[in-house]
């Protein structure tokens, strides 16, 4: 079995699916995080002087999504059959859709007034479409009562748990939360959150704001 260290900074961020990843297969890893000199000081080892950076086995990978692809298939987190996996990658890249053409403008906003006018213009007409589209994928798989894909969990219930974890604890602080109003989502958080090592790495994990 290599060995897994994962450099980032102090914060959930573009790293916290590989480590739900690892945690959820029961993986041991270095959850190295950096900041200010520390991070200045190892900068030049990264690929692209950027974070997060996967090291296996004293070799460094860059690029977040890759790396959560790579240990998801390691791990058996990548579905049971090409269809299952292409629904997975068909919401991993909804994910980075999102991003890209959206939270990045929330998140650079300085503007805290306006900052809570781009959060409630994404609630209310940005993030819907993504939602209902969501949840007709969740209810084709045992009517939206069990895991994204298949019967047992995959990297698809991880990323959906961390996107809604992470937007609870963002946009949720100004009242903004857009799954708020979606009960099948409401469930289906519940019953990931509610995995044994899910659960343990909510309680254990540093307490950051994003
Ligand atoms: N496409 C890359 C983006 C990596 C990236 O831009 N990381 C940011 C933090 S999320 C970073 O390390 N910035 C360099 C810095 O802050 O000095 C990925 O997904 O891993």
């Amino acid at each position: 079995m290599p060995s897994y260290k994962l450099y980032y900074f102090d914060a959930r961020g573009a790293a916290e699916l590989a480590r739900l990843i690892m945690k959820q297969a029961g993986q041991d890893f270095e959850d190295i995080r950096l900041a200010g000199e520390k991070w200045l000081e190892k900068k030049p080892e990264m690929p692209l002087k950027a974070m997060p950076v996967l090291e296996i086995d004293g070799k460094k990978i860059c690029q977040s999504m890759a790396i959560v692809r790579y240990l998801a298939r390691e791990f058996g987190l990548m579905g049971s059959s090409n269809m299952e996996a292409l629904a997975i990658e068909e919401l991993l890249e909804v994910f980075t859709e999102i991003t890209t053409k959206h939270l990045m403008k929330i998140y650079y906003e300085q503007d805290q007034q306006k900052k809570v006018e781009l959060m409630k213009e994404f609630k209310e007409t940005g993030m819907p479409p993504y939602i209902t589209f969501i949840e007709s994928r969740l209810k084709e798989n045992n009517d939206g009562k069990g895991f994204y894909v298949g019967d047992k969990v995959t990297v698809a219930d991880l990323a959906l748990y961390n996107t809604m974890f992470s937007y609870k604890h963002w946009m949720g602080k100004e009242g903004q939360d857009p799954f708020e109003g979606s009960p099948l989502l409401g469930e289906f958080y519940q019953r990931v959150a509610s995995l044994p090592n899910i659960a343990a790495w909510e309680k254990a994990r540093p307490q950051t704001n994003m």
